[in-house]
This record gives structure tokens, sequence and C-alpha cells, in this order.
């Protein structure tokens, strides 16, 4: 597939961008849990929080084959940072985006997309991950407002959001059409950030609970129609397993970059490892492996972007992709030997952030799930 020139110009500036403003800062940010907000104002000025919005929405108008080539980007800088911006970029913005009423788009997706405020998405309870029809969250219409009670889990900038797209049960006898999908300011009386997770990776990302009780929004907050919420969440998050596909991509290539650079540096046997030809064949494998991957990500934006049903091949650039990714950084640790396992190297941070790409915003065997459906169709 070959790019546009407008889409090789956002991804050399979100590669300098990241190279110089993430990068630097990424193992500090990960062993103090900083959230990196100057960075994301930086990343909000250059457009790349609500990416694919339309500029008269704030947002910068652009293709999804232009947001998967600067998560790439900045995932190769930071994989915590790329989480925040994936996330705000597809789920908040994308919802809102494509379901939300002019008053919805004007209070809170212009200052999403702008990154003057960020959203976070609330479809997961502690009890309740991959059968997402099965939540438990409720809520109750009570005259002019909606009452809402229950429990979020493992929701991404829940510390630091404003807002929250929350999914609720309306009729519980409706099953999946009784679930409908809710635009909750983080200031609603009820509204609480519970538990703050202590993760393996992605230490600069929050990770936290969030808590309703009695949490009282009113009328007008429903996003889309009554029942239609999990059909807006599962629509979504189809474009957002691209998003995190793209985010693979960059921390693979991260790791990639510091094994070919360790390896051309470190000799044994009186020469760079990297002649010695197991090592070099390592790499090989690697760079294809990625590279196999990148086409993958790239032809289900390019589905997307042409308006083509690409269900199946977001879930493959996601499957793909973070295993992908897993494999390539483990295989960077070896290449470093015992200094792949320290902290003085990029790689033992960059595994543990990856590992989750294979659990977020639908696990590995969700993914195999929706392939393998589409193949009877
Ligand atoms: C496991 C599941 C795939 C099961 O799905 P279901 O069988 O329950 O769903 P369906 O009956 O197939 O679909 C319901 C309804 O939605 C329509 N639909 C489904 N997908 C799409 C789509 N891509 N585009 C448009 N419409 C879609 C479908 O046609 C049906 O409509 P009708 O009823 O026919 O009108 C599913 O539950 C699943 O994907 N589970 C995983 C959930 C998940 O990914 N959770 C992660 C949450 S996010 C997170 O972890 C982190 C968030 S953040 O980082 O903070």
């Amino acid at each position: 597939m070959i790019l546009t020139q407008e889409q090789e110009m956002i991804r050399d500036s979100l590669r300098a961008f990241a190279q110089e403003r993430l990068a630097p800062f990424a193992a500090d940010w990960d062993r103090n849990h900083t959230f990196p907000r100057e960075a994301l104002q930086e990343l909000a000025e250059l457009g790349a929080l609500g990416m694919v919005v339309p500029e008269e929405w704030g947002g910068a108008g652009m293709d999804y084959m232009s947001l998967v080539l600067a998560l790439e980007e900045i995932a190769a800088g930071d994989g915590a940072t790329s989480t925040i911006v994936s996330v705000q970029n597809s789920l908040p913005c994308g919802i809102l985006n494509r379901f939300g009423s002019d008053a919805q788009k004007e209070a809170w997706l212009k200052p999403l997309a702008r990154g003057e405020k960020l959203g976070c998405f609330c479809l997961t309870e502690p009890h309740v991950g991959s059968d997402a029809s099965a939540i438990r969250t409720s809520a109750v219409r009570e005259g002019n407002e909606w009452v809402l009670n229950g429990v979020k889990q493992f929701i991404t900038t829940g510390k630091h959001a404003d807002m929250a797209i929350v999914f609720a049960v309306t009729d519980k006898a409706a099953g999946k059409k009784g679930i409908t999908c809710f635009l909750v300011p983080a200031n609603a009386p009820g509204y609480q950030v519970g538990r703050i997770e202590e993760k393996m990776g992605q230490k600069a990302s929050d990770t936290t609970q969030i808590l309703f009780e009695d949490c009282r929004i009113p009328a007008d907050a429903v996003i889309g129609e009554e029942g239609q919420g999990y059909k807006i969440a599962l629509s979504n998050l189809e474009a957002g397993r691209i998003g995190i596909a793209a985010q693979c991509l960059g921390m693979a290539r991260a790791a990639l970059e510091a094994a070919v650079k360790y390896a051309q540096e470190r000799e044994a046997f009186g020469k760079p490892i990297f002649e010695h030809q197991a090592v070099n064949f390592r790499l090989a494998d690697m760079a294809t492996r990625l590279e196999a991957a990148r086409q993958l990500v790239w032809h289900a934006a390019s589905l997307k972007d042409a308006g083509r049903p690409c269900l199946k091949e977001a879930s493959m650039a996601k499957l793909f992709a973070s295993e992908m990714a897993e494999s390539v950084c483990s295989d960077a640790i070896q290449v470093h030997g015992g200094y792949g396992y320290v902290s003085d190297f990029p790689v033992e941070r960059i595994y543990r952030d990856v590992r989750v790409c294979q659990i977020y915003e639908g696990a590995s065997d969700i993914q195999r799930l929706v392939i393998g459906r589409a193949l009877a169709d």
C-alpha cells in the first residue's frame, strides 16, 4: 500500500514529535507513574486527539490511515501515551462523532477533539469483560433525569477524564437491546473515581474503577437511541481495535530498533553480534513479522476509510499485531541478553507495555471468535 504525500507528512511530523517529546521521557514517566499532560497538550495542538473528527466539530478532519500512522509513531515514542491518544480518538470522540446529537457535539465533541477535555469509555465491569452484553450497571428514568448505579472496571484515563461514555442497562428484559449509551460529565453528582490499578506496564496511563452511586444525569444525556447502546459499543470497538493494532506496530518497532542498535554495538567472539547469523536471522524474522502486521493494519484502516465493512479485518489486525508485538519485544530482550531484562535499556519497559494489547479492547480469543464467526458468512 502506498501512502499519499499528506499521510507521509503526518507520519513524519508525528515521528519527529514522538522521538523528541515522548521517547526521552518514557522511562521516567513509567518509573514515576507520571501522566503525560504536557505532551498530550502538544499532541492536541498537532490535531492528534480528534484526528478523524470533522473540522466543523473541532477535529483534524483526517482519515483512519493517518490515525494509524500517528498512533504507530506515538507508540514508538511511548506506549502509555499512545493508549491515552487511541482511546480518546476511537471511543469518546468516535462515539460522539457518529451518534451524538448536535448539542452533545457542541458541548463535548469540540473540546474533546481539540484536546481541551479528556474522555473515557465505561463498558467493562468487575465481573463482566468479554461477555459485554452481561453488564449490570443500571440506569433508571426518574422524571427528567436518569439515575445510574454500578461499577466500571479497567477504565483508561479514568482519573483524568472530564467525561465518560457509559453503557448501562435500561431494560433488563430486552437483553442486548436493553443497553443504552450515556454521556456522563465527571462532575455529575454520584460519579466517583474508584481504585487506581497497579499495573505491569503502561504506568503513565491511569487505569481506574469508576463508581456510580445514584449518579444523576439529565434525560437528554442518552447518546443515540435508548436500547442502541450495545451496538454503539461494538461498532466503535471495531475502530478502536485498529488503533490498538497500530500501537502494537509502534511498540514492536521501537523494540526492534533498539535490538538492531544493540546488536551493532555489542561484540562477541570478535565481532558485533549483528554479524552472527543466529542474531541476524532473529532480527530478520522480527522485521518480517512487524511488516506483515503493518499490512493487516493498513488494510483494515483503508477499508474503514472506504466505508467498507471491516469487522473481521479489524479483529485480524488486532489479533495478529498484538501477538506479533509480544513476540518481537520478547525477541528484542533475547538479543540484549541480560541487559534486556534490566531497566537500563528500553526493551524491558516496552515488553511490559505491550502485553496488555492482547487483552484490552477485546482479548485475543474474542478476536478469534469474531473472525471465526465471519468465516461462516
Ligand atoms: C463477544 C462479542 C463479540 C459477542 O457479541 P454478540 O454476539 O453479543 O453481538 P452481536 O449479537 O453479534 O451484535 C449485537 C448487535 O451489534 C451489531 N454489531 C456488532 N458488531 C458491530 C459492528 N462492528 N458494527 C456495527 N454493528 C455491529 C450487530 O449487528 C447486532 O445488531 P442487531 O441486534 O443485529 O441489530 C462481544 O460481546 C464482544 O466484542 N466482546 C468483547 C467486548 C470488549 O471488547 N470489551 C473491551 C471493552 S473496552 C476496554 O477494555 C478498554 C477500554 S479503555 O481502554 O478504557
